[in-house]
């Protein structure tokens, strides 16, 4: 089995690009689905998650064409098949956002029921609220949901919470649908700005995007276009923790700074010199002394669930009490086990981790329970005395591009191996 070993490391400097974001390129492709013409997608980054996305994307009928390592072409003039498999919706959530395009598309559509994961329950009663208010009958049995709709009829959908895969899969069926939708209370990450963007360069009417409220109105038909996936701010912010608690040196490229500004806010708290150069590169120096500090993970703006780990594996060996709250996923705390396996002095409370920073940490032989708890094993695994072995690494593979080779750029000794 592949596993990720990192060695304690200098700190980190020089320069590192940041990739296109995967919470953006994973709608972006399920909404290529809704064109009849050839979609361009660029900057699109190598990971599992998309190689699984594009994978189910073909199983509909699509071709999918990557004509260079950031470039993808789909063209779903042909959808064949409206029936997505529990094989491909188990491994990646986000195979369900394939949900609103089908049945706007095909008038009908059978997904696999998407189940738990490691950091929560994740039910989709919202996606099928919104589904439900356009017109659409909605059937479960066998582990599958049915959707048919004749046709879709814009209303208004408030949403009981700002689920991000929700506004989406919602936004995306209401394009195509007659009339106005408006999505009250929506979520307003950047991916959905990037989303809609996308959709209105194909011809779609959407305004509001990145606000609460967001306006569909209706058309007829999409058209092909070419897109750029705006820039992954989960990966610069790992990062960019990485470079705060290694005492590094670090210029991160290809990041839209306003996107990270709650990450920043913290760690300017907590002592790190950050500077913005321009709205696409950031500077980030710290000499490794930092002042605790706490977080609560809340829908965008707020602090991202997303890096929660990561700062949990940094405040871990900063002197003195911190305290996380996750408010957003109810069993996002997987990560601490493996890192109190490192040394790290962390206790749970209902939905706070209430940490005592150690010294120092120690390598350990760890897993990567779900994604960014990978990338938290990773950071810890920098600073660690010793060697850090890290098991279930597909997790880090669903959602960074070339996590070694970008590290190992700036200085640090991590590597992949069979063992
Ligand atoms: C591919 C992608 O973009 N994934 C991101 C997306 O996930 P995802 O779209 O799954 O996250 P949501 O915003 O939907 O989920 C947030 C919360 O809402 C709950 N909920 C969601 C839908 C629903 O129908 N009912 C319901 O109760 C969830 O269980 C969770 O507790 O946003 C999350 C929150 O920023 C991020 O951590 C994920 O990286
Ligand atoms: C939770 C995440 O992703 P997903 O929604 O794809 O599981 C993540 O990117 O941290």
């Amino acid at each position: 089995m592949e596993k990720i070993i990192v060695e304690q490391s200098p700190p980190l400097s020089g320069v590192v690009r940041v990739s296109g974001a995967k919470n953006s390129v994973l709608p972006i492709l399920a909404a290529s689905l809704l064109s009849t013409e050839k979609c361009i997608l660029e900057d699109v980054p190598s990971l599992k998650d998309v190689e699984v996305l594009c994978e189910l994307l073909t199983s509909l009928g699509a071709d999918v064409l990557r004509k260079k390592a950031n470039i993808i072409e789909v063209n779903s003039k042909n959808l064949d098949n409206d029936e997505a498999p529990y094989d491909l919706i188990r491994r990646m959530r986000a195979s369900f956002l394939v949900m609103g395009p089908l049945l706007a598309r095909m008038g009908k559509t059978r997904i696999s029921l998407p189940g738990g994961c490691a950091i929560g329950s994740r039910p989709i009663d919202l996606h099928l609220k919104g589904f439900k208010a356009l017109g659409a009958e909605i059937t479960m049995g066998n582990g599958f949901i049915e959707a048919t709709a004749e046709k879709l009829i814009g209303t208004t959908i408030y949403l009981d919470f700002p689920s991000v895969g929700a506004t989406e899969n919602i936004m995306m069926a209401a394009t195509l649908a007659e009339g106005q939708t408006l999505i009250e209370n929506a979520a307003e990450e950047p991916e959905i700005i990037d989303l809609a963007n996308f959709l209105n360069k194909m011809g779609a009417n959407i305004k509001g995007a990145g606000t609460d409220t967001i306006r569909i109105q209706g058309v007829k038909k999409l058209t092909g276009t070419q897109h750029t996936v705006i820039p992954d701010r989960i990966e610069a912010g790992t990062y960019i923790i990485g470079a705060a608690m290694t005492g590094g040196d670090v210029i991160v490229e290809n990041v839209v700074s306003f996107h990270i500004h709650p990450l920043i806010a913290k760690l300017r708290e907590a002592g790190v010199y950050i500077e913005e150069l321009d709205n696409e590169r950031i500077h980030v120096k710290s000499n490794g002394n930092m002042k605790t500090i706490d977080i609560k993970t809340l829908p965008y703006p707020g602090f991202p669930t997303d890096l929660q780990a990561q700062m949990m594996a940094m405040l871990s060996r900063i002197e003195g009490a911190s305290m996380i709250t996750e408010t957003v996923f109810e069993n996002r705390f997987m990560h601490v086990d493996e890192l109190k396996r490192m040394g790290a002095n962390i206790r749970i409370d209902n939905r706070t981790a209430i940490l005592e920073g150690v010294s120092a940490l120690t390598g350990a032989e760890v897993s990567a329970t779900d994604l960014r708890a990978g990338a938290a094993l990773v950071l810890a695994g920098l600073v660690a005395q010793g060697k850090t072995i890290i098991n279930n690494i597909y997790h880090i593979d669903r959602g960074y591009d070339g996590i070694e080779e970008k590290l190992r750029g700036l200085g640090a000794i991590i590597y992949r191996q069979e063992m």
